[in-house]
């Protein structure tokens, strides 16, 4: 690892002063517990032993030395030195590994916690929120590893950072047997660096907004780079060199920042030295002079040399880098939890939406904004939607026509007023059981890299049921049910744009099978060819037969087979009607109606057989 990275922390008073005052590393050891007791328990303990090892080396070797000394049996003396020896050399590999394994196990809960906060909130506005989403970057970087190590490295070098550490003080221990002071004052000395250099600088700044946004953008470019559905606009639009070079040099930015932020300062630094050469020489010259007077064996003077030299340990910089390193998510990952929850989850209401009787949906007086500060989607919004019946939605790009559906699947609340279905306050309704009443194909509809099967029916469903819905979306031969789609995955199929659809439309038809009431299908025709167009829309119609339906689509092929038609815009309905009462009106609709019957009527030569023309304009 790069000495950069492992020196973003910065320096031990520093990350001490940091983490004590914010409880970065209790956090972490909390979570190393929660992760895996076990493993957590034979991590500590290995810590301990290894400490102890040695200083009880030193103390052995003395004992060896006097021993030889005496005349006496080596045996024993020489099989603990052996064995003292042996141990060290291979409980620091073992515990290396153990710890590897345990900085998984630390990831894995974490990233447990977040998926976990991530999915509770009842609403969505967590998953939509610029800050939330550098935040997020920031807490994945024990995985990420682009501006601190992954958690399974920082842990083996935390448990060797803890085992010196604790090594040191018990060699001085050690060493006050010779002289109390001497033992106190290598121990002070060796401890210095840790206050002397408090002045360096850490990277006290790495949650800025501009480390974060180095981040978010390195995260990104790599994710195009290195994700399947990117490649073929990077390639075609010549985007691999500035894909990469954004990588590069927003890596490159977040290493400059921690390297300036790492920069020590001259005179700690050269008083740290003229501390240790001044204290270590002075208990040198201690044991020397206690030795040639007589007043130290050699066996003594071999054991307090070696405690002394151990000493030393506990200046073990590194052992605060990287626990610094490996805390620095953690505090990002537990303030992640609150401010998701705060931002993405709606009021729960206790109302069973199952035994609604007719589901009829009515927007009373809504508006709604995504920001506090931004401009309203919705403003005084009344759309009534007859139980039984459907209603396509049409309106100009961006006139707010998802966002009234993200406000019927309670992923958000309105701003003001209030959607009822049944008259019954949607925020008094259970939400699970209300999105249990709901068949969706949204126009971002999900790709699960999943079989068949799952794909239509994620939660589970009768195989019939699974086929029926395919059949129905127009996608009865398209594969095996257990085959899946991905071609990632061995013996996976990749599917076309429109296949795709069907699939996701399937969805929306299973979860009518299974009993949903309201069915919202936002564009869900868009990318089916004209013929397939027609066919699979009948059938959809067929299966949603009276059943609360909202249709929004840009294609008025769709739209004019809904019960009404309404006009979005301004926020609000301007034109609700059956197409034949709008085509009469002469608003809005009429003209959106005719600009694209135009457009195809065209475009008739080229596609003599599409059957769009005669459709569009059939009953006019
Ligand atoms: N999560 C969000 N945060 C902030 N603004 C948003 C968010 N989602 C949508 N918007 C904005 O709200 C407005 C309405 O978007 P919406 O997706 O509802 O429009 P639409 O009518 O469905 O558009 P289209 O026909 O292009 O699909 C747009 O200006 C869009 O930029």
């Amino acid at each position: 690892m790069a000495i950069a990275t492992r020196l973003a922390g910065g320096v031990p008073r520093a990350w001490w002063a940091r983490l004590r005052r914010s409880g970065e590393w209790q956090l972490l050891f909390h979570i190393i517990w929660q992760a895996d007791r076990r493993l957590a328990a034979v991590w500590w303990a290995l810590i301990v032993l290894r400490a102890l090892l040695p200083p009880a080396l030193a103390v052995a070797t003395g004992w060896l030395v006097g021993t030889v000394q005496d005349g006496g049996s080596l045996t024993v003396p020489l099989a603990t030195v052996g064995v003292l020896f042996t141990l060290i050399q291979t409980l620091g590999p073992l515990h290396t590994e153990l710890a590897t394994n345990l900085g998984d196990r630390t990831s894995a809960a974490l990233q447990d916690r977040l998926l976990t906060s991530a999915v509770a909130p009842v609403g969505i506005a967590h998953l939509e929120d610029p800050e939330l989403a550098g935040d997020f970057s920031l807490a994945r970087d024990f995985d990420l590893g682009i501006t601190a190590p992954e958690l399974r490295t920082c842990m083996g070098y935390i448990a060797s950072g803890l085992v010196n550490f604790v090594a040191g003080i018990l060699s001085a221990l050690v060493v006050c047997g010779f002289r109390w002071w001497a033992g106190l004052l290598l121990l002070l000395v060796w401890a210095s660096p840790h206050l002397l250099l408090r002045e360096s600088v850490a990277w006290k700044d790495w949650r800025s907004d501009e480390v974060k946004a180095h981040q978010r953008h390195a995260e990104y470019a790599y994710r195009m780079a290195v994700d399947a559905p990117a490649a073929k606009e990077i390639r075609l639009f010549g985007l691999a060199d500035w894909t990469a070079q954004r990588f590069t040099e927003r890596r490159r930015a977040l290493l400059e920042l921690s390297l300036q932020a790492m920069r020590l300062r001259e005179r700690p630094i050269r008083l740290t030295v003229l501390v240790l050469v001044v204290g270590n020489g002075l208990v040198a010259w201690a044991l020397a002079h206690a030795a040639l007077t007589g007043d130290l064996s050699l066996s003594g003077l071999v054991t307090y040399a070696g405690a002394a030299i151990g000493v030393s340990a506990v200046a073990s910089l590194e052992f605060g880098w990287w626990l610094a390193d490996a805390s620095r998510p953690v505090p990002v990952v537990a303030e992640l939890e609150p401010a998701m929850k705060a931002i993405g989850d709606l009021p729960v209401g206790t109302t069973s939406a199952r035994d609604l009787p007719r589901h009829e949906i009515r927007f009373e007086n809504v508006s709604f904004s995504y920001r506090a500060d931004s401009r309203p989607i919705l403003d005084g919004l009344d759309l009534t939607i007859p139980a039984g019946t459907s209603l396509a939605i049409v309106g100009q790009n961006g006139a707010g026509k998802t966002t009234l559906i993200k406000l019927l699947a309670r992923l958000y609340d309105p701003t003001a007023g209030v959607v009822r279905v049944d008259g019954i306050d949607l925020r008094d309704l259970d939400p699970d059981s209300w999105r249990g009443q709901i068949a969706a194909a949204f126009q971002d509809f999900v790709r699960y890299q999943l079989p068949l099967r799952e794909n239509v029916a994620p939660d589970g469903a009768p195989d019939d049921v699974i086929r029926k819905a395919l059949e129905q979306a127009g996608a009865a031969d398209l594969a095996a049910l257990d085959t899946v789609l991905s071609k990632q995955f061995a013996g996976g199929i990749d599917l076309s744009g429109g296949q795709w659809q069907r699939v996701a439309l399937a969805r929306a038809l299973a979860a009518v099978a299974r009993g949903a009431k309201v069915v919202i299908l936002d564009e869900p025709t868009a990318q089916l060819d004209v013929r397939g167009e027609a066919e699979v829309f009948d059938r959809i119609l067929q299966a949603t037969r009276g059943l609360t339906t909202i249709l929004v689509s840009h294609r008025f092929s769709t739209v004019r087979h809904a019960d009404r038609i309404c006009v979005l815009e301004g926020g609000r309905v301007v034109e609700i009607g059956s197409h034949d009462e709008l085509m009469a009106a002469g608003g809005r609709y009429k003209t959106m109606f005719e600009l694209q019957a135009a457009r195809f009527a065209e475009g008739r030569d080229l596609d003599e057989d599409a059957g769009l023309v005669g459709e569009i304009g059939g009953d006019r």
